[in-house]
Order: C-alpha cells, then sequence, then structure tokens
C-alpha cells in the first residue's frame, strides 16, 4: 500500500482499444493512498496541479508525493503475464530440441518435484518474483507445483514482495512420475483447498493474491479429478487455469484417455473433456491453444473462457503457431503468457514482440497451414493490448488494472528510451537506454514500436503495483 497520495506527472501511454494506444501527454495523474486513480487529467503540469487539482481532492500540497516522467520518459500500465510457472523459472532457456512431453519427463518434472525443498523454494520464488516486477510484470498467474507448503511460500513472497497474482498450486493424479504425483483424486482435492484456505487467510479480500484452481492438463489429470475441480470452481467462483491443445502428441493422447463413451461428451475434443468436468468457464484461462479445432474454438467462444497465448513457449518447444486473429474473431479474449520455462523469457515485453512475430508467421504458412491473410498480422498497439488490458480481462481484473482511468489501480511502469543528442552519445546522468535509441525526431507511435522491438528490463525504471513502489532500476 502506498503510504501517501501521489501525483505522477508527464507522457501516459495506454490501450484505448485493441488496436489503439492514447498518448496522454503533460499529464496528471493522482493515486490516492489506497492506490486507486482519483484524477487523470490532461493539458496539466505541475502547477496547474498544485494550483487546482490537489485542492479539489482535498490533498494537503506538501504531503503529495511527486513523480515525474523526464524528456524520453513515459508511464505504461504494468504488464500481466497470463501462464507462468514459477517454479520451472531456473530452467529458463533449458529445452534442448525437446518437444512438450519429453520436455516435461526430461526438465520439468525433476525440478518442480525438487522444490518442496523449503529454501530452494524460497530461493527461487523470491528470484522470479524479483526477476518478473523488474520487467514490469504487475500481475502474474502462477503454476506453482504439487506441494503445498511451497506453494503457500510463494503466496506470501507474493504478498511481502508487493506482486499482483493469481497462485495456484498444481494437481496431477495421473500419468506422471511417482515421485511427482498427487495419491489420488481426494488427496489432490484435500490439498487444493489447503492452499485456497491459505491464501484466504493471507489476504482475506483477494485485493493482491487470488486462489486459482490448476488442474496442470487433461493428461495428468483423472476423470473424477477434473470432475471434482470443476465442482469446487462452482462451489467457490474461483478462476481456473490449465493448458490445452499445445502439442499434437498430446492431443492424440488426450483422445485416447478420454472417448466421450467415459466424459459423456459429445465428441473426443479436448475442450470437450474439459467441458463435460466443469472446467470451461469464463473464468477459466487456457494456456496455448495452438491447435484448436473450429468446434473446439467456437466451445471456448460460448463459454467465454480466455485463452493465454504463449508464442516464446510455443516457438521454442516446437509446439506451433497459434492463431490469435482467428481466436480474437471468434470473440475470444486473449492475453499474454510467458509461459516459463517452455518459454524461455521472463520478459512480457520479448513476449508481445514474439506474438507479433508469430503471427507473420502465421501470415507466411507456418503451422501446416495455407499462408494466412494479411491481417493476422498482428500490431505494435494490438501485442501491448493483450500484454495489459486483454490479460487483465483474461484473469479477471478488467476495470481494475491495465490502463490509466478513475477508479482502476497504479499498476504501472516507467519506460524510458536512451535519448541521443548531437554527439551520438545518450543524453542524461543515469539514463541507459538499453537499446532503444531514440534520435528525437521520431513519432511517440515509433517510439513505442523501438521499445516494443528492442526494448527490455534497462529500460523499466520503477514499477508500481496498487500504488506502492515494487521496483526501481538502479
Ligand atoms: O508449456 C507447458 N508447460 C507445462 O509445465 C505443462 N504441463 C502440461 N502442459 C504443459 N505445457
Amino acid at each position: 500500500m502506498g503510504l501517501k497520495n501521489k501525483l505522477f506527472l508527464g507522457t501516459f501511454v495506454h490501450s484505448k482499444a485493441l488496436d489503439e494506444l492514447e498518448y496522454l501527454h503533460n499529464a496528471a495523474v493522482c493515486v490516492d493512498m489506497s492506490g486507486t486513480i482519483v484524477a487523470v487529467e490532461v493539458e496539466c503540469d505541475e502547477l496547474r496541479a498544485r494550483e487546482t487539482v490537489l485542492p479539489r481532492l482535498g490533498w494537503e500540497v506538501a504531503e503529495v508525493e511527486v513523480v515525474e516522467a523526464k524528456e524520453g520518459q513515459f508511464f505504461f500500465p504494468g504488464f500481466i503475464d497470463t501462464h507462468l510457472h514459477a517454479s520451472q523459472y531456473p530452467n529458463i532457456g533449458i529445452f534442448g530440441k525437446s518437444t512438450l512431453l519429453d520436455w516435461l519427463n526430461t526438465y520439468t518434472f525433476p525440478l518442480e518435484a525438487s522444490l518442496s525443498d523449503p529454501v530452494k523454494a524460497r530461493q527461487v520464488y523470491t528470484r522470479v518474483i524479483r526477476k518478473t516486477l523488474s520487467h514490469g510484470t504487475t500481475c502474474a498467474a502462477y503454476y506453482a507445483t504439487i506441494d503445498v507448503p511451497s506453494t503457500n511460500l510463494l503466496t506470501d513472497l507474493c504478498l511481502s514482495h508487493g506482486q499482483r497474482a493469481l497462485v495456484g498450486r498444481v494437481c496431477m493424479d495421473q500419468l506422471s512420475p511417482d515421485y511427482y504425483r498427487d495419491a489420488s483424486a481426494d488427496a489432490s482435492l484435500a490439498a487444493t483447498r489447503a492452499s485456497i484456505a491459505h491464501i484466504l487467510r493471507a489476504d482475506p479480500t483477494m485485493s493482491l493474491v487470488k486462489p486459482i484452481i490448476t488442474p496442470r492438463f487433461a493428461p495428468a489429470c483423472s476423470l473424477p479429478l477434473m470432475r471434482q475441480l470443476g465442482a469446487l470452481a462452482r462451489e467457490t467462483s474461483l478462476p481456473i487455469q490449465t493448458h490445452i491443445s499445445e502439442n499434437k502428441s498430446e492431443i492424440a493422447l488426450v483422445k485416447d484417455l478420454f472417448p466421450p463413451s467415459a466424459t459423456g461428451a459429445a465428441d473426443d475434443s479436448y475442450a470437450s473433456v474439459y467441458d463435460a468436468a466443469g472446467l470451461l468457464t469464463d473464468k477459466t484461462v487456457l494456456a496455448h491453444a495452438v491447435h484448436l479445432t473450429e468446434a473446439e474454438a467456437d466451445l471456448v467462444s460460448a463459454r467465454r473462457a480466455k485463452v493465454s497465448h504463449c508464442p516464446c513457449s510455443n516457438s521454442a518447444i516446437t509446439s506451433g503457431a497459434a492463431r490469435v486473429r482467428w481466436l480474437l474473431d471468434k470473440g475470444i479474449t486473449c492475453g499474454l503468457g510467458t509461459d516459463m520455462s517452455g518459454g524461455y523469457s521472463p520478459s512480457v515485453l520479448e513476449t508481445a514482440r514474439q506474438a507479433a512475430l508469430v503471427s507473420r508467421h502465421v501470415v507466411m504458412g507456418a503451422n501446416g497451414l495455407a499462408p494466412g491473410e494479411e491481417r493476422e498480422k498482428l500490431s505494435v498497439e494490438e501485442v501491448l493490448f493483450l500484454a495489459t488490458r486483454g490479460g487483465a480481462e483474461v484473469v479477471g481484473l478488467e476495470g481494475r488494472v491495465g490502463g490509466f482511468e478513475v477508479g482502476m489501480e497504479w499498476d504501472a511502469q516507467l519506460v524510458g528510451l536512451g535519448m541521443i543528442g548531437e554527439g551520438g552519445e545518450v543524453e542524461g546522468e543515469e539514463d541507459e537506454g538499453g537499446d532503444v535509441d531514440v534520435f528525437g525526431w521520431e513519432s511517440w507511435p515509433d517510439r513505442v514500436a523501438k521499445w516494443l522491438y528492442n526494448g527490455d528490463d534497462r529500460n523499466t525504471k520503477k514499477v508500481w503495483v496498487k500504488g506502492r513502489l515494487v521496483h526501481q532500476r538502479k
């Protein structure tokens, strides 16, 4: 919680619509002690803010903390990572030539199992929170592991570091190694209830951390477990996260494991298996969705389930190129997921960049598809929408975070680009611009495009969640 009322001054950039960024220059945003935006004023310098806006709010001018974006800097909403495995962070970049099912057995399950060691869990979870915050991720939908104490620790660390999060204890009671599997569907449900109870004790109003029911994916969950988790979601109104149609061998496995005669579904599609178990709700976050059929996409859309697009992971472990425009055209809400460590990067900016590039591969005919249409390309504006407002909708935080509007919470990052002086050097004292060199003649949309394609954590100068400063670049 921020201890002071705050006045932010300068340029603010945020999404107004899927394909439109709004640029507010010479603007003032007032954030109260609870972290809520209470005023957004344009054409408002510090003097005007002090003379008119602060008195109108009844704020003591001397008590207000002022944060100003300098030349070359702008405020941008914090990123929302709609899908990542906190427990897999030490493995980012380590995937060799594997594909999903062998990758899970070779790299992933052994690491996740090892995090039942509390010392190791603290080390890894502390680092993943600090690292993602440093890249501007103000909200993360985390998968932890099957272990309840270390999942609880992840919750506690999110709260102490101030990162907004959905935390899911992973459920898996079949087709996983003996050393890393729930003993039964009942045991999995009981452990899930225990981790939910911990979160509700730690953050009773779910102001920062929320539980999320997490059946790992259909192959690793028995039908009784999926049905019990579906019932739990109905009972608690909590969100659900899982994986869907990431890889072709995985899809074949699901067809084998869950025939309609067992599920009672009308067909053997992956989406129908989840639907029959009550797992396809308007609060379900489906990661990947690379190979959905037309009928599955229609079902996902009808249930108003959401999709987390994970382009870094889909390329790294050779899963395929998801057709985001097609999903959006179906009316499906999409956000972005780094999907560490199938994904190799902790950065949502990198993920947005890869979303833009993968959409071009869709146009060029990747994924065994005929070349797509030009309009399948995602623009800079569109991928940044997915990274912020789209992500907010995916995790059920629309209207609360993802933009700069009165009533929303201040989850934001201060972005700084390298302003190049006449001598060809970066201007300003500490101002490292990383790989983003701005010469001064670029339009604002061009500056943002340069940030998207060349930016990294060197450009993320400060990060706030709910008004609290949670990261500052040294
Ligand atoms: O990218 C992925 N990462 C995982 O950990 C996982 N588990 C099931 N399916 C998965 N896909």
